[in-house]
C-alpha cells in the first residue's frame, strides 16, 4: 500500500471522507532518446487539492505534468513504460482520445502566452473551437470564466481591447479563465507565477485556493515558500525519482529523507 493509500485509510477510520484519486502513476519510466529522464515514478494524486511538485531544475518536473496531459507526445523519440490512470482510465490506452484528455485536463504555462486577440475573444475562440456557436452562452461563459479566475472587475469595461494591453499577471489570469472556460477537471500549472511580481504571485495564489474547491490543482513550482503556503500535498522529484511525497507540512517540517531537507534547506538546488 502507498503512503496516501495509508493516509487515506487513517483518515478514513477518523471518521472523515475517504480521497478520490484524479490520477495513478505507475512504474513510470520516460525515455528522451537514451536519456532516462523519469524512473519509476509512482504517484497518486488526490482531487481537489493542490499539489505541488518540486526539485532542483532538470530533475523531470516539467517532463512530469506533460506528460500528465500527453503533451509529451509531441517531443520526437520520446519513450514511456508503466501507466498513468487518470479516472481510473490509463491515459497511454489507445481508446483513450487525446482531445477528451485534453479538453479535462487543461494547463497554464510560465509565460503567459494569451492569443494576439480581445479579452474575449481569448475565451470565445476555445469555445467556438468546441463548437458552441451560441452567443448568449458565449457571452455568459466569458463572464462566468472571468469571474471564476478574479479577472472580470479588472477588465469587464475592455473585454473588447487587446489581450496584449493587460499587464503579465492579468495575462495570466486571463489564461486561467481561458482554461477554465473548457469546464477542466484538472489544472495543470507549470511555475505559473515565475514570470510574474509578487503583488501578481500573490493574487495567483490566492486564486489557485479558491479553484481546489473545484478543480484539482497540480502545479511545478521552485519557490518553496510557494509550495508550502498553497499546496496539501508536495512531491520532492530529484533525477528523475520521486525522492518523497507526503502532506505538504510533513515535507516541510519533518521529511523522512535527508536530500528532501537538504533541498528545502537549500543545500542545493
Ligand atoms: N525535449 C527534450 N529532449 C531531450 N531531453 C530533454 C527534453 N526536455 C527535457 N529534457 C531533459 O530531461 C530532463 C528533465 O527535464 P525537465 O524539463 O523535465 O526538468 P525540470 O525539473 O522541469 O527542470 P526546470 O526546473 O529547469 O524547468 C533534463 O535532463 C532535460 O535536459
Amino acid at each position: 500500500m502507498t503512503l496516501t493509500a495509508v493516509k487515506s485509510k487513517e483518515n478514513n477510520q477518523a471518521g472523515q471522507t475517504e480521497n478520490v484519486l484524479v490520477y495513478n502513476t505507475k512504474d513510470l519510466n520516460l525515455w528522451y532518446g537514451d536519456h532516462h529522464a523519469l524512473k519509476n515514478i509512482n504517484l497518486e494524486i488526490n482531487e481537489r487539492e493542490v499539489t505541488a511538485i518540486i526539485g532542483p531544475s532538470g530533475c523531470g518536473k516539467s517532463t512530469y505534468i506533460k506528460t500528465l496531459n500527453r503533451m509529451i507526445d509531441l517531443v520526437p523519440g520520446v519513450k514511456t513504460n508503466g501507466s498513468i490512470e487518470y479516472r481510473e482510465r490509463d491515459i497511454f490506452n489507445k481508446d483513450f482520445l487525446v482531445e477528451e484528455l485534453r479538453t479535462r485536463v487543461g494547463m497554464v504555462f510560465q509565460k503567459p502566452n494569451p492569443f494576439p486577440k480581445s479579452i474575449y475573444e481569448n475565451i470565445a475562440f476555445g469555445l467556438k473551437i468546441h463548437g458552441i456557436k451560441n452567443k448568449q452562452i458565449i457571452n455568459e461563459t466569458v463572464e462566468k470564466s472571468l469571474r471564476g479566475a478574479a479577472l472580470w472587475e479588472e477588465v469587464k469595461d475592455r473585454i473588447h481591447e487587446p489581450a496584449y494591453g493587460l499587464s503579465g499577471g492579468q495575462q495570466q489570469r486571463l489564461c486561467i479563465a481561458r482554461c477554465l472556460a473548457l469546464e477542466p477537471d484538472v489544472i495543470l500549472m507549470d511555475e505559473p507565477t515565475s514570470a510574474l511580481d509578487p503583488v501578481s504571485t500573490l493574487k495567483i495564489e490566492e486564486l489557485i485556493q479558491e479553484l481546489k474547491q473545484r478543480y484539482s490543482i497540480i502545479i511545478v513550482t521552485h519557490n518553496m515558500q510557494q509550495a508550502a503556503r498553497i499546496s496539501d500535498r508536495t512531491a520532492f522529484f530529484l533525477n528523475g525519482e520521486v525522492v518523497e511525497y507526503d502532506v505538504t507540512d510533513t515535507i516541510f517540517n519533518s521529511p523522512a529523507d535527508s536530500r528532501t531537507d537538504d533541498y528545502i534547506s537549500g543545500r542545493f538546488g
